[in-house]
């Protein structure tokens, strides 16, 4: 459902991401790895729209969103989640959600100020949207508690169920299990793989390797903005480029 070919972004004489192609297929969760610097966040900036690459092309669905601007993309079908999760401590888990829905919806100023029949069926409908993500994440429960006082894990939840207002097809997900504790990641995973079973692609940056190997389908490596590997996690374990770039000889034989 995506593909990326010879996709590239220089930052002067800097190349961040050098001249990747990869293929990431529907309903499969795929997991960008690498060491620090590597160009993983770059990789998922130029998917995004976030930045334009200097080179290469990128596909969705057979369409190339080479260039889009990332409200293009983010209508085609492209959500995405970030590293650390702003949220609006002093409101409700709820409210963050349903803001979070607003902003993604298409009711204008003059929609606001006029009170229109649309930014009402809207209203509404992004109730309803944040209700049934919330529920998909698994944190009805806490719907009505302040944002600032809820979990580290819930907020990598709430983050997940932002990224659903969309409906997106492809979750782009920045370390999803990045500061919570190893039961967490377990239950963190769980979720990952339920957004794979209700048919949405996703990819994710992690570099929790116990999560990655036991999740990924399939696994890009990146080093030094190159791709040096691809393939099942069996395969991307065992190889030497990836054991020296990266893993080390200890994990590749855990
Ligand atoms: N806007 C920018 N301007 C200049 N250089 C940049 C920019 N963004 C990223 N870089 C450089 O590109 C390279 C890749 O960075 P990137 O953040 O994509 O790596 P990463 O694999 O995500 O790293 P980490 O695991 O630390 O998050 C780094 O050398 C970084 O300094």
């Amino acid at each position: 459902m995506l593909e990326v070919v010879n996709l590239t972004k220089r930052y002067g004489g800097l190349t961040a991401v050098n001249d990747v192609s990869a293929q990431f297929r529907k309903g499969h969760i795929s997991a960008i790895i690498g060491p620090n610097g590597a160009g993983k966040t770059t990789f998922f900036n130029l998917i995004a729209g976030a930045v334009a690459p200097t080179q290469g092309r990128i596909l969705l669905n057979g369409e190339d969103i080479t260039g889009m601007r990332a409200d293009q993309v983010a209508v085609r079908g492209v959500a995405r989640t970030f590293q650390s999760t702003h949220l609006f401590d002093s409101a409700t888990v709820m409210d963050n959600l349903i803001v979070g829905h607003r902003l993604r919806t298409r009711s204008g100023l003059w929609d606001v100020i006029l009170g229109s029949a649309r930014l009402r069926t809207e209203e509404t409908l992004c109730r309803r949207k944040a209700e049934e993500s919330l529920e998909f994440v698994g944190l009805s429960h806490i719907a009505d508690r302040l944002a600032g006082d809820i979990s580290q894990e819930e907020r990598k939840r709430v983050a997940v169920a932002l990224a659903l207002a969309t409906d997106p097809q492809l979750l782009l997900l920045d370390e999803p299990a990045g500061g919570i504790n190893p039961e967490e990641t377990v239950s963190l995973a769980r979720l990952i793989r339920k957004l794979a079973e209700h048919g949405k692609t996703v990819c994710l940056i992690e570099h929790k390797m116990d999560m990655i190997m036991s999740l990924a389908d399939h696994i890009v490596v990146l080093n030094y903005g190159a791709k040096i590997a691809d393939g099942p996690p069996d395969k991307v374990r065992a190889n030497p480029l990836v054991i020296e770039a990266y893993l080390g000889a200890d994990y590749a034989q855990a």
